[in-house]
């Protein structure tokens, strides 16, 4: 896992070299000892002067962009015209567009998708609301609500700055389960206030993805908006995190042997994913868990003001262990952190048992990155892409709002979850486990299809499904 410790950026480097001053290779030397790896050319113009190239350069080592960047402006005969990130480049102008299904040709469609035939359209609604589900785009749309305050383990970053976040999870819904999601950033960070927005935005979906939105308003903001309205409104970062946590850990506990009523849980972090974490192993059978924040270990020694924390006190560690991280560690079995990045030291996994399970999922910084504890992890996993075993939320939320959309469910339940987390702990065969797979890929096809179909299931033997979907 070496090169994992390496930036692994991409930028793209627009050089103007100079025919009779210099060559291109003194750009591409200066650039590899710079610590780029060159991986694409590209000629932009040529003359007899001049010719101007894009490169596109991987950072092989931190920092490798400026010591690039200086490398290059001593070279005689040479100009590094810009640097651009792809990150970026990929962002200019927002990640998704809104497309007709229909093209508009002459007036006889343009009277059908608009004024006069729309009416008729409008007014069988009017007399049937339900008919929204057949003739509006809300029967495979999600909104993705949020209000900037928990964005990723960033922070309270504000709803502009939110944007790309539920941009990407538009995509994600869109690519993986043909749900047609739309990000929706509020201005405002007042719960009333948000509950009421959504309310208001809901005729057009048929359901709601809270996303990022801090503890511990997201436990009564959703508590709200179940009640009060009838399509699944679901806290991806809540119940999202809590199905693929429990999927990965169904896997490693099989793999390290362990039971779960003997093991000996670690939570980091008791927002609004760690509460939702710890209730889902509750639910499982854990009966060892104990809860750190910030202020230490959460104990029912101490009164919290914050409710959310005086029930977590109340229902995990039943020894009433105080201290912080070092002291709730110590013999432990399974880290879990859904905290901030760098806070767990090698220090501390070593202090746990034999074969320590650490899932440490804080994004985009994990709580430890992998090569710091390779060497004395059973099993590792992280919330990122660029490394194995990634718990991630997006496992979780297409399928199983494909699978709430298709069977018109009111709600997203705890039997809809648990299905999901069997279907995804599932899609990896006995055989195929091992330390470095315990959770599948997003890109495997199977995940989506097995949430979707043991979701619908659920839905059905739970009652909250108001249709059958054939297959
Ligand atoms: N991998 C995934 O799928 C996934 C899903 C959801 C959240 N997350 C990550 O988990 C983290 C928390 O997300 P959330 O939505 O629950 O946010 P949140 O704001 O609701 O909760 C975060 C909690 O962590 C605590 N915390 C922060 N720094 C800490 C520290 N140094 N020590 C102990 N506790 C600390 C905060 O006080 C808070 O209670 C974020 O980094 C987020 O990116 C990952
Ligand atoms: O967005 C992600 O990658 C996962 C999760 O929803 C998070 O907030 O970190
Ligand atoms: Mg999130």
């Amino acid at each position: 896992m070496k090169e994992r410790s390496m930036d692994g950026k991409t930028i793209i480097l627009r050089v103007e070299i100079d025919i009779q001053q210099a060559q291109f290779g003194k750009a591409a030397t200066a650039i590899e000892t710079a610590g780029g790896d060159i991986i694409a050319i590209d000629v932009i113009h040529t003359d007899k002067t001049k010719t101007i190239r894009d490169l596109t350069v991987k950072m092989t080592e931190a920092g490798a962009a400026d010591r690039i960047s200086s490398a290059l402006g001593t070279l005689p005969g040479i100009r590094l015209q810009h640097i651009s990130d792809r990150t970026f480049l990929l962002h200019l102008g927002g990640k998704i567009t809104v497309q007709p299904k229909t093209p508009i040709q002459n007036r006889d469609d343009l009277s059908r998708v608009y004024t006069p035939d729309v009416a008729r359209v409008c007014q069988a609604i009017e007399q049937d609301p339900s008919k929204a589900f057949t003739l509006t785009i809300k029967r495979n749309t999600v909104a993705v609500v949020s209000d900037g305050s928990a964005v990723l383990g960033l922070g309270n970053i504000g709803p502009y700055a939110a944007m790309p976040v539920m941009e990407g999870k538009a995509m994600l819904f869109k690519q993986f389960a043909d749900v047609d999601a739309f990000p929706i950033c509020l201005d405002t960070q007042d719960t009333e206030q948000i509950i009421q927005a959504v309310k208001q935005l809901a005729p057009g979906f048929g359901g709601i993805n809270l996303e990022d939105i801090s503890a511990p308003r997201c436990f009564e903001i959703e508590r709200r908006l179940r009640e009060e309205l009838d399509i699944p409104v679901f806290h991806d970062d809540q119940h999202g995190t809590a199905v693929v946590l429990f999927a990965a850990m169904l896997n490693a506990l099989k793999l390290t042997g362990r039971n779960i009523a003997g093991t000996r849980f670690v939570i980091c972090g008791i927002g609004a994913a760690g509460t939702a974490c710890t209730k889902m192993l509750l639910a499982g059978g854990a009966k060892h868990i104990i809860g750190v924040d910030r202020e230490g270990i959460l104990t029912a020694d101490r009164h919290y003001d914050n409710g959310m924390w005086q029930w977590y006190a109340e229902h995990t560690n039943a020894e009433k262990k105080a201290g912080h991280l070092a002291e709730a560690l110590a013999g432990a079995d399974v880290f879990i952190g859904v905290s901030a990045g760098g806070i767990l030291t090698r220090a501390h996994v070593e202090s746990m048992n034999a074969e320590p399970i650490v899932f440490a999922m804080a994004n985009p910084e994990p709580e430890i990155r992998p090569e710091l504890v390779e060497d004395i992890v059973a099993v590792f996993a992280t919330g990122r892409s660029d490394y194995p075993n990634q718990i991630n939320n997006v496992l979780c939320f297409p399928g199983i709002f494909r699978g709430a959309l298709d069977s018109r469910a009111t709600t997203v339940n705890e039997e809809m979850k648990l299905a999901a987390a069997e279907a995804i702990a599932s899609v990896i065969s006995d055989e195929e486990r091992s330390p470095m797979y315990i959770i599948p890929s997003v890109f495997n096809a199977k995940v989506v299809e097995e949430v979707r179909k043991r979701v619908i299931q659920a839905a059905i033997d739970s009652g909250v499904a108001r249709r059958h979907p054939r297959e």
